[in-house]
């Protein structure tokens, strides 16, 4: 599973030199350029990269597919300059088909495990807001880069849903136990520059190009280094919680069901998807 010397020729389903590969609408689009080695993963599913079982299956392929290929570092980031991604789909939850919504969970669940759990390193260029899920995918990565001017945080108690211990875990060794506690119960949203005060995100950056300078320069620190004693401490340091995780995960699935199902939640659900329309409506 580690890391072995990079090999441009295992690249092959990929595009290489910074040319996409998937067609217009595929839900996730990858480049790899093949003289860094490294690859940028993009979300494309308009218009607010909501977390639907099809794109979350995309993004388990597709990390499944570089670790695979033998790349040397991975950017991951959105088609539109305004929301990186707006967490779960929200449509999956209202009246869901049971096993549906199980298999939501599920791959939820799979999605934080394989971008958590990469050999090699990741960084989230976050090109827009990030509330729940999307929070979710860029605390999976080693290191965030975030454009000025939008909003990150795990919101989901604002919401009326319970955010799970392995998610908390996440935030926790991001921002550290104390605020991880007060900012999960209370479903804070930070603004870019707050996220950076209280060490959600790494480094900000006034746009894209700069944030991908910044994604890129944390990449090539490892251009040195070997790739095995790398990825082994990484793996080391997460593969407990990426255990642990997988031992709670019928459970877990069975308390999101529960959570999604009661009716205070469907009811304020509608209420919540009329405030985005009126919101935007304004
Ligand atoms: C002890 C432990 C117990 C554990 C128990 C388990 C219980 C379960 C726990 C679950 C926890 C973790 C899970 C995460 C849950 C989520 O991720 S829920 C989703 C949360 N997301 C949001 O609240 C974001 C809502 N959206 C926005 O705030 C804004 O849309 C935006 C800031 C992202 C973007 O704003 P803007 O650019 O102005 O676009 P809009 O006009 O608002 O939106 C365009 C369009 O998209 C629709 N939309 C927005 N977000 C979503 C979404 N998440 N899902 C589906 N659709 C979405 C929006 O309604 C608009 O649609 P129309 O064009 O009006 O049709």
């Amino acid at each position: 599973m580690l890391r072995k010397i990079f090999n441009p020729a295992r690249l092959s389903r990929f595009q290489r030199t910074m040319v996409t590969v998937s067609s217009s609408d595929a839900l996730v689009s990858t480049e790899v350029d093949d003289k860094t080695g490294y690859a940028t993963v993009t979300l494309n599913r308009a218009p607010v990269n909501s977390l639907s079982l099809e794109l979350m299956t995309e993004i388990v392929k597709t990390v499944d597919e570089l670790e695979r290929s033998n790349i040397r570092g991975m950017v991951l980031t959105s088609f539109s300059n305004k929301v990186f991604c707006a967490g779960l789909d929200i449509m999956e939850m209202v009246n869901p088909d049971l096993d549906r919504l199980r298999a939501v969970w599920t791959r939820l669940q799979d999605t934080w495990a394989s971008l958590y759990g990469t050999s090699f390193p990741t960084v989230a260029l976050i090109n827009g807001h990030a509330p729940a899920g999307g929070c979710l995918l860029a605390l999976c990565c080693e290191y965030r880069v975030m454009c000025n001017n939008f909003n990150i945080g795990l919101n989901e108690t604002q919401l009326g849903l319970a955010v799970p211990p392995w998610l908390q875990g996440t935030m926790r060794q991001t921002i550290g136990t104390r605020e991880a506690e007060i900012h999960c119960i209370k479903g804070t949203m930070f603004n870019s520059q707050d996220a950076l005060k209280i060490g959600l995100v790494d480094e900000l950056a006034a746009e894209n190009g700069e944030a991908m300078q910044r994604a890129l320069h944390y990449l090539n620190t490892f251009k040195q280094m070997s790739p095995y004693a790398r990825s082994a401490t990484k793996l080391l340091m997460r593969n407990k919680d990426i255990e642990d995780m997988k031992r709670g995960r019928k459970e877990d699935v069975e308390r999101f069901v529960e959570n999604v199902m009661n009716s205070d939640f469907q009811n304020g659900l509608t209420v919540y998807l009329q405030s985005l329309k009126n919101r935007k409506n304004k």
